[in-house]
């Protein structure tokens, strides 16, 4: 290419830029606007909801619907989040708490969730999350709830029988571990890898075949054994990108995840209900009484009604001994006629039930 085709093709990406930087503006401007109608049209004592999840949503999907490339999907949705951020952030600020330290899996479900114009307050533990939003604190928390290696995080659905939390929203992360060392680690000494135990789990085999005599120190966060790497010359930490970026580490290798597939899915906890968006989720928890057949009369308006069940967990309910709770995912919206109908044979028949919250399905 000659140096005439690159200047005259920067010029007009120049142009682009500044018509692209006064389209962000102007939507910015809309974005205050939709702030002040809001506002506005309040009721005396009604608090303002600026953060929209299923308008959010909406936005993206429609981005993504009408994309047409050369941009990926993926990636152009990923842009507007980051420009929905920035304008809601204009509206309020939203302050999300995290399952911490910096450089988590979960504050990166949160950054792919909210975008990076949120304030970001990382947690020593998952209960302290459900805490904060609690506390009104923050306006959310981003929490684990399953992996596709591992199961579920047990720590989450606990916590929902402690408090009452809405759930309003899901993201999935794909997890990509490696193994990271410092600068002074001497690499032919490791005698030790830290990580979180799930983690650790996830890449057995891998560590079996590479590192079989070496120790394994399960410690409270991927984040941490990264950090704990950085002062040490006989360790090594397996843990994602972001604590590799934060605490300076190099990846000794990568992508040791014993599943190509693995992944996360995490959840936004908070006060508000989502209205139904045509694509939704809804979690509930119920507790049947202990007899035979309890599972299946739980079951059957799901199949009798053609509900799709995306999940099934069961925990012991902390009420009684040999007593069980489950938590069960579907798709639907509990304000949609047919699932309200479903709930309320369910309800006929269970010790309890309590609906988590109803969402949109991930879009990104
Ligand atoms: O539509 C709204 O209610 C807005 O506040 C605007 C907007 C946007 O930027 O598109 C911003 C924040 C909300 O979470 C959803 C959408």
């Amino acid at each position: 290419m000659s140096e005439q085709e690159l200047k005259a093709l920067r010029l007009r990406i120049d142009a682009l830029d500044e018509k692209v930087l006064e389209l962000i503006s102007e939507r910015a401007r809309c974005a205050q606007e939709v702030a002040r109608v809001k506002m506005a049209s309040l009721a005396e004592g009604e608090v303002p909801v600026f953060y929209r999840p299923e308008r959010e949503a909406q936005v993206l999907k429609r981005v993504m619907e009408r994309n047409q490339g050369p941009l990926g999907n993926e990636e152009m949705a990923r842009l507007f989040r980051e420009i929905m951020s920035s304008c809601l952030a204009l509206e309020q600020p939203l302050k999300v708490a995290y399952l911490g330290p910096e450089g988590t899996f979960t504050q990166a479900a949160a950054m792919k969730h909210f975008g990076h114009a949120v304030i970001s307050k990382p947690m020593a533990a998952i209960d302290e999350v459900f805490r904060e939003v609690a506390a009104g604190a923050v306006n959310f928390g981003v929490v684990p709830v399953e992996n596709s290696t591992e199961g579920a995080v047990n720590h989450t659905l606990d916590s929902f029988l402690e408090h009452d939390m809405v759930i309003c929203g899901e993201v999935e992360l794909r997890i990509h571990h490696h193994l990271l060392v410092g600068e002074n680690t001497k690499t032919d000494s490791i005698s030790r890898i830290y990580s979180h135990a799930q983690s650790l789990a996830q890449c057995r085999k891998w560590l079996d075949a590479h590192y079989p005599n070496v120790e394994r120190v399960a410690v409270s966060s991927n984040a941490e054994a990264a950090k704990r790497v950085k002062g040490e010359w006989n360790s090594a930490a397996i843990a994602g990108d972001m604590a590799a970026g934060l605490y300076g580490l190099t990846r000794l290798a990568e992508k040791i995840e014993d599943r190509p597939d693995n992944s996360t899915r995490f959840l936004m906890i908070g006060n508000q209900e989502v209205p139904p968006t045509g694509d939704d989720k809804t979690s509930i928890i119920v507790s049947m009484s202990n007899k035979p057949g309890a599972l299946h009369e739980l079951l059957v308006p799901f199949h009798d009604n053609g509900i799709d069940l995306t999940r099934i967990e069961t925990r012991p309910s902390r009420s009684g001994k040999w007593t069980y709770v489950f938590f069960i995912d579907f798709v639907g919206h509990h304000r949609d006629p047919l699932i309200k109908d479903v709930l309320e044979k369910i309800s006929q028949e269970a010790v309890a039930l309590k609906v988590l919250g109803s969402y949109p399905k991930a879009v990104l």
